[in-house]
């Protein structure tokens, strides 16, 4: 009897095997490019590419050459590791699709009905949305009241010691992720009351605890997003999706409208909902998570990055404090407790190269952003050296940034910080890199390309940039040990955008002037 029983399983089991071989195996055709089926049937090279993606693309790369295809997840991916070729997939409108992996990844992580106006539940052109109001002529407006909300969170709250003349002790990713959310999630969503109007203490402190709750949630619900993307339910996590509902409470139309001082970004993504979808309530409140989410998670751990490698840096920070004092005196201003609130214009903030070049290279050392696109249909792939392949219909097309943003052809010492990377010979932005001789086009992707390339990239910039020359200004800082090691990346975000640090690192700030 057991025997048989055995026997059966063991027939079941052969001929799954014999199955899976017949058809979850990819056979390479003529003219397409080499392509590795991993040994897990599903998962494919999965594992392999998660455990460490630049390492395993490099070996494949090796192995190879400039374009190969793995299978991940039930999914075969062209892997496009030849930066010259990139323009061929980033500027390729026709067969290639950007919007279906972005419409389902966030139907998927936040839950809302679909944006995909093919699907009849918005009109909304959501890219229009996007350039109207984080570009251009919004951008200002944006800046100046981020300027203004980093200046209340950084001087009027628990962020300085009673006595302002003590040093106080904090990790500098702690540190970043509560000053810049804070300030963050009030430029885009408004305040329950004007600060500056209202001194009730009271109030302010219960709209800060607000705020730092809901920063609570979202680390909470940030944490399974991988996992969400990935296509596990989030029902799988409990606390995760409770997180996200909570945030999504808190920004459903019938609270959000009785706030003020709201970006036009998310007052006219309101209008729309109201008007273009038939969203309900809690759908239109989950499209506002995706937002604060795409406004922060990839800005919380550059602003650590940018502020880390910064004051680790004795030179960086030297030239960083010589440019912002410039700017600031050129415009008659100067840092002091009690005196009138610093203001940086777009201009200003353009013109400085050193902590651009500083936000630059700590991004280069930390972005790990997976740029996606489906073939619409088979078509031929043609690459800069006249080579073309033939890709199937579904497959995806990816170009893993830090392929460039480590090569040592195109970045000497690769994995060292330094500050001034991006300075030319006039200490002004440099945008000449080159590889086998030949200048780059693509040298810098960590906000993705072509038509997917985040909208909210010069915000982000400017906002990093207030940040830390706010800090510059006000403060004095240093890193508790000064040559502490710097903190590997934690890996398991890869994919997803600018990776965090696996633990924190502290150090201490004072206000200026003891
Ligand atoms: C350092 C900070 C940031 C980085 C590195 C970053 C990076 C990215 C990347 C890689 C994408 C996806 C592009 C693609 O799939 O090819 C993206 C999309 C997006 N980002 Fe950012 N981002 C940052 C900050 C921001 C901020 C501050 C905002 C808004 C205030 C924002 C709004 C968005 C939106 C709305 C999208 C989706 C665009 C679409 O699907 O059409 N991002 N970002």
């Amino acid at each position: 009897m057991v025997l048989s029983a055995a026997l059966v399983w063991g027939v079941v089991v052969a001929f799954c095997c014999c199955l899976w071989l017949l058809l979850g195996i990819r056979r390479r055709h003529p003219g397409e490019p080499p392509v590795e089926n991993g040994l897990i049937p599903y998962l494919g090279c999965a594992l392999q590419f998660g455990a460490n993606p630049l390492e395993f693309l490099r070996s494949r790369q090796k192995r190879y050459g400039r374009i190969f295809t793995c299978k991940i997840a039930g999914q075969y991916v062209h892997f496009l590791c030849d930066p010259f070729s990139y323009y061929s997939v980033i500027r390729q409108g026709r067969h290639l699709d950007w919007k279906k992996f972005h419409f389902d990844a966030s139907v998927k992580a936040f839950g809302h009905e679909s944006m995909d106006p093919s699907h009849g539940y918005t009109t909304e052109n959501l890219h229009q949305t996007f350039m109207k109001t984080l570009q251009g002529d919004a951008l200002p407006s944006l800046i100046e009241t981020m300027m203004d909300n980093l200046q209340s969170v950084l001087l009027h709250s628990d962020i300085l010691k009673a006595n302002t003349t003590e040093w106080k002790v904090d990790g500098v990713f702690a540190f970043s992720y509560k000053v810049m959310f804070e300030s963050g999630y009030l430029t885009l969503f408004g305040k329950e009351f004007s600060t500056h109007e209202d001194k009730n203490v009271a109030r302010q402190e219960a709209q800060r605890a607000l705020v730092l709750s809901a920063l609570e949630n979202f680390k909470e619900f940030d944490k399974i997003f991988p996992a969400l993307v990935a296509g596990l339910p989030i029902h799988v996590f409990k606390s995760g999706y409770s997180a996200r509902e909570n945030l999504a409470r808190t920004l459903l139309h019938e609270n959000l409208s009785r706030r003020k001082d709201m970006s036009d970004l998310i007052s006219l993504r309101m209008l729309l909902n109201d008007t273009l979808s038939t969203f309900t309530d809690i759908s239109k409140a989950r499209t506002h998570v995706a937002l604060l989410w795409a406004s922060q998670a990839n800005t919380l751990p550059a602003a650590f990055w940018s502020l880390f490698y910064m004051i680790r840096s004795p030179e960086a920070k030297r030239a960083a404090l010589e440019e912002v004092t410039r700017v600031l005196e050129s415009s008659g201003q100067r840092a002091y407790m009690g005196g009138q609130r610093l203001m940086l214009t777009r201009e200003q903030l353009d013109n400085m190269p050193v902590l651009d070049s500083i936000i630059k290279e700590a991004m280069r050392l930390s972005s790990a952003s997976l740029n996606v696109r489906v073939a619409k249909e088979d078509f031929l792939l043609h690459l800069d050296n006249k080579e073309s392949y033939r890709i199937r219909k579904d497959d995806v097309i990816a170009l893993y940034p830090p392929m460039l943003h480590f090569d040592p052809e195109i970045y000497e010492d690769p994995l060292m910080y330094k500050y001034d990377r991006f300075l030319d010979e006039n200490g002004q932005e440099k945008t000449c890199f080159y590889r086998e001789g030949r200048k780059l086009h693509y040298y810098y992707l960590p906000f993705g390309s072509g038509v997917t390339k985040c909208p909210g990239r010069f915000f982000a910039v400017h906002e990093i940039k207030q940040f830390l020359a706010l800090l510059l200004s006000y403060f004095d800082m240093e890193l508790l040990e000064p040559n502490v090691t710097v903190p590997p990346l934690d890996q398991s975000r890869a994919g997803l955008g600018i990776l965090q640090p696996t633990y924190d690192v502290d150090f201490r700030y004072r206000l200026k002037g003891h």
